[in-house]
């Protein structure tokens, strides 16, 4: 008899490719697409397309807490996508080289996370709210955000936010230039640093040498 469904997750093994689980949309599992991509790993995507295949994952007990992102990797069925984001910024090195490399990513990425948050609620504003939510998106880039890394990078004298090499840091932050820019195209103007790192080669070709 062929395994079930569940039964056929835990026969995954560690070498098998990582499976990512959510709607068929950017939303939180963006994120984990990337640095996947910047770690050159390989994975799957299976997409929920119906309420039904999301209730037989909690069903199932798939979900620690109801929620997606679900990221099957290395026999591990991990939610909370702040918790899958470090486990693989750890396991291939993009996590700094000691406690305190890894404390300013944590902080770089929080705030990224804090900008990001913003731009992925932005399609719910209500009609009448859209315009004005819009503008602080913008402003937050502008004025909260964006001068921290620019400062950052222009002060390190490097491609990368923290330490000699690529970090989760650098792969969240072109994610998130790249999410503001297409709401506001203008938005780098004033930040020389971030169009250097928004052109993939920079960040990239350390990723992919
Ligand atoms: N803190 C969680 C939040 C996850 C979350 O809110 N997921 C949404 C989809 S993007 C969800 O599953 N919502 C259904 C629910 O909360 O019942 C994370 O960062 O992964």
């Amino acid at each position: 008899m062929l395994p079930s469904w569940t039964e056929n997750q835990e026969l995954r093994s560690m070498s098998e490719k990582p499976r990512l689980i959510y709607f068929n949309g950017r939303g939180r599992m963006e994120s984990v697409r990337w640095l996947l991509a910047a770690a050159r790993v390989e994975f799957e995507e299976i997409f929920l397309d119906t309420r039904e295949q999301y209730v037989k994952l909690i069903k199932d007990g798939s979900l620690m807490f109801q929620q997606v992102p679900l990221v099957e990797i290395d026999g591990m069925k991990m939610v909370q996508t702040r918790a899958i984001l470090s486990y693989i910024a750890g396991k291939y090195n993009l996590y700094g080289k000691d406690l305190k490399e890894r404390a300013f990513i944590d902080m770089y990425v929080e705030g990224i996370t804090d900008l990001m948050h913003m731009i992925l609620m932005f399609p719910f504003s209500p009609p009448e709210a859209k315009e004005k939510n819009l503008a602080l998106i913008t402003e937050r880039a502008t004025h909260r955000y964006f001068p921290v890394f620019e400062k950052a990078l222009k002060q390190h004298g490097q491609d990368f936010l923290v330490g000699n090499q690529v970090s989760w840091a650098d792969i969240q932050l072109m994610e998130v230039i790249l999410a503001v820019e297409e709401k506001t195209p203008a938005v780098l103007l004033a930040f020389p640093q971030l169009q250097v790192t928004r052109d993939l080669d920079t960040v990239l070709q350390y990723c992919f040498h």
